[in-house]
């Protein structure tokens, strides 16, 4: 396994372009935050923006709205109950990020079928949380006609898919079971020494990490991170390292004066981190 290192945000994170606007740095589209989850996708969309997302829209329950709009007033809201836009939005976007606090009822599933009937060979989504749980289930619900699929799961999440316990979760075990989820995969394995998986790569892995980002929300808020740097930077697997990296680096930065790491305070610090570890 492979270190990622520093190296990975000044080799990904490039310099803004004076001739660009909005839409040259990704359209994304969030799915999730069931009526009682509204948090995770809240905190999903906030990351996706501060990681400097060029137009984020988030559907979702339509009780979430009003905390939406408070807490990220930049992202864009679709009613998950309107199918029709909802089909156009993923029709429209580069990347999708589905499932934080989506739940795993009946029409989280109905969404994810959408999704999976929706998605195309130029697209990427991030599965999270609720959209891997439900695959777990249901096999079927993989979109597998995307470009790329970013799957993040913590440990538990990956043995739901996998039948893997997770004493049992060793390099050589996870990277076998990639072939049999989807080809184009990447998984982002999450743990206290997060490690990143795809095929025909070495496995990487980050030593950055801190007991202080044990709190929720903070892989929803990795999704997001993940979502907007897919969208800026490109589908490959360095992206996804830098975005991994970037995560956990300013976690511990953080850590150093905070007992505990909220997400939201993590948020707040994604674009002086990414502008002090960017191409010059
Ligand atoms: N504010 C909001 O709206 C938030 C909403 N959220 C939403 O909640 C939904 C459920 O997601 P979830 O991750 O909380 O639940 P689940 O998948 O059952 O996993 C937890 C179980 O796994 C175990 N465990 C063992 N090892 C582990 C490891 N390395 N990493 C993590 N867990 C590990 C752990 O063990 P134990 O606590 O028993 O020791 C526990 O039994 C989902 O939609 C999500 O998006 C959250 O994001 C929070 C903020
Ligand atoms: N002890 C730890 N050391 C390092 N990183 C951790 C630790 N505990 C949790 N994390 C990180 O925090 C995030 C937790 O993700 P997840 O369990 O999906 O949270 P949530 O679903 O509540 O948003 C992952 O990126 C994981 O690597
Ligand atoms: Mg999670």
């Amino acid at each position: 396994m492979e270190e990622i290192t520093i190296d990975s945000l000044t080799q990904t994170i490039k310099k803004r372009e004076s001739h660009s606007h909005k839409g040259s740095y990704g359209r994304l589209l969030l799915i999730g935050g069931n009526y009682n989850y509204g948090g995770a996708i809240t905190m999903a969309a906030k990351a996706a923006i501060y990681a400097g997302a060029g137009l984020v829209s988030v559907a979702t329950h339509s009780i979430n709205l009003p905390a939406l709009h408070a807490n990220v007033p930049e992202a864009m809201f679709v009613d998950w109950r309107d199918q029709n836009t909802l089909v156009q939005l993923i029709q429209q976007v580069d990347v999708v990020v589905l499932g934080p606090g989506l739940g795993q009822d009946d029409y989280a599933k109905k969404l994810m079928t959408l999704v999976k009937e929706s998605i195309s060979h130029n697209q990427t989504i991030v599965l999270d949380a609720d959209a891997l749980n439900n695959i777990a289930k249901n096999t079927s619900l993989t979109p597998r006609n995307a470009k790329k699929i970013i799957m993040t799961p913590h440990q538990v999440e990956w043995q739901r898919l996998t039948g893997l316990k997770v004493q049992f979760q060793d390099e050589k075990s996870n990277q076998t079971y990639l072939q049999y989820i989807a080809k184009n995969l990447t998984v982002v394995l999450k743990s206290e020494k997060t490690a990143i998986f795809e095929r025909e790569h070495e496995p990487h892995f980050i030593d950055i990490g801190t007991p202080a980002m044990a709190t929720g929300g903070m892989g929803d808020t990795l999704s997001g991170i993940i979502g907007a740097f897919v969208g800026q930077f490109g589908e490959t697997a360095e992206t996804v390292y830098a975005a991994v990296y970037l995560h956990s680096f300013i976690a511990n930065h953080l850590s150093r004066s905070n007992y505990v790491v909220l997400p939201s305070k993590l948020i707040e610090e994604i674009p002086h981190f990414m502008s002090r570890y960017s191409q010059k």
